[in-house]
């Protein structure tokens, strides 16, 4: 199999085989398998330094691992091996879109043009790079004309229609995040990659923001896998939940195993094997105390 070769679709987007990321000595992911299932919300988490951010590089392209398979099969059954992959062909071909734990707008563009802008290279395909293209080909009309009905379709779906002439740097925090999400669709991505989606968000922004999640999977069938500390947005809206610790998947399964599997909890709460029992009874008597 070479990269952007066709093939059966299967059910998965993305296969993740036995990924390994070394810095030096350091392993930061060591032997790391799981899937996501096209359509999902899949989570990864874990505590910090676990190597989601690693993990969300290697399939990106930001790093090459130092071993291992990341096999992505897109809705046509056409199939990629990332880590053979340069990050912008991931972009482009491979239809892996990415937001950041930092939001990286247009700041000082309105909120439209940074939809608008995100459709660029759609755009310049359509002219046949050439300025006559601009000016006259139809495909380039229909093309913009596109365009901008994508820009307003993510306006309405991220509830920024109201904000859409503002500069993107004047939106509030919660906002800034819809924003940056509506952009990544505006590519129209098999895979969309969310860095903290959450972090920083009030009650009523994280309601918003699932709100907008839950949209891109029913109506696009875009699979989205996210990295998230904030455990209740994590049991909300995934479908599937991925667990590391040290670089390895400790617990792979619903939102209910993951919770309720005692790895995990000894994970959140730090504790070593042998205090296990008492951590687990512990939980139990938080949340049956909380019920
Ligand atoms: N470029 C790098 N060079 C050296 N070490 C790195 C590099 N990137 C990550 N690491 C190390 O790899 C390990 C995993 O880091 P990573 O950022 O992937 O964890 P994380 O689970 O995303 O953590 P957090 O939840 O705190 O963001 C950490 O020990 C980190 O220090």
């Amino acid at each position: 199999m070479t990269s952007g070769t066709e093939h059966m679709t299967n059910d998965n987007i993305l296969k993740v085989e036995h990924l390994s990321m070394k810095f030096g000595g350091l392993m930061a992911i060591n032997d790391l398998s799981f899937d996501v299932r096209r359509g999902d919300i899949t989570a990864l988490i874990g505590p910090n330094g676990a190597g989601k951010t690693t993990v969300f590089n290697c399939i990106t392209g930001f790093y090459k691992p130092t071993m291992g398979m990341l096999t992505l099969t897109q809705r046509s059954g056409k199939q990629y091996l990332l880590e053979r992959l340069p990050d912008f062909e991931i972009t482009k071909q491979a239809k892996v879109a990415r937001t950041f734990q930092n939001i990286r707008l247009f700041s000082g563009l309105t909120v439209l043009e940074n939809l608008l802008v995100a459709q660029h290279n759609a755009l310049m395909r359509a002219s046949g790079y050439t300025v006559l293209g601009l000016l006259g080909l139809p495909a380039y009309k229909r093309a913009a004309k596109e365009s901008v009905e994508k820009a307003a379709h993510w306006l309405e779906k991220a509830d920024l229609v109201d904000r859409a002439d503002d500069p993107a740097g004047d939106l509030p925090y919660g906002a800034q995040r819809r924003l940056e999400i509506a952009r990544a669709m505006c590519t129209e991505p098999e895979l969309l990659c969310l860095d903290e989606p959450a972090a920083g968000l009030n009650p009523r922004e994280s309601a918003a923001l699932n709100t907008l999640l839950h949209s891109i999977r029913g109506d696009t069938g875009t699979s989205i896998l996210l990295i998230e500390h904030d455990m209740s947005v994590v049991m909300e809206i995934s479908d599937h939940i991925v667990v590391l610790e040290y670089g390895q998947k400790i617990s792979d399964g619903t939102p209910d195993h993951v919770k309720n599997d005692p790895k995990v909890i000894a994970a959140y709460l730090g504790v070593e094997d042998e205090e296990l029992d008492e951590a687990i009874s512990e939980v139990e008597a938080v949340s049956g105390g909380q019920n």
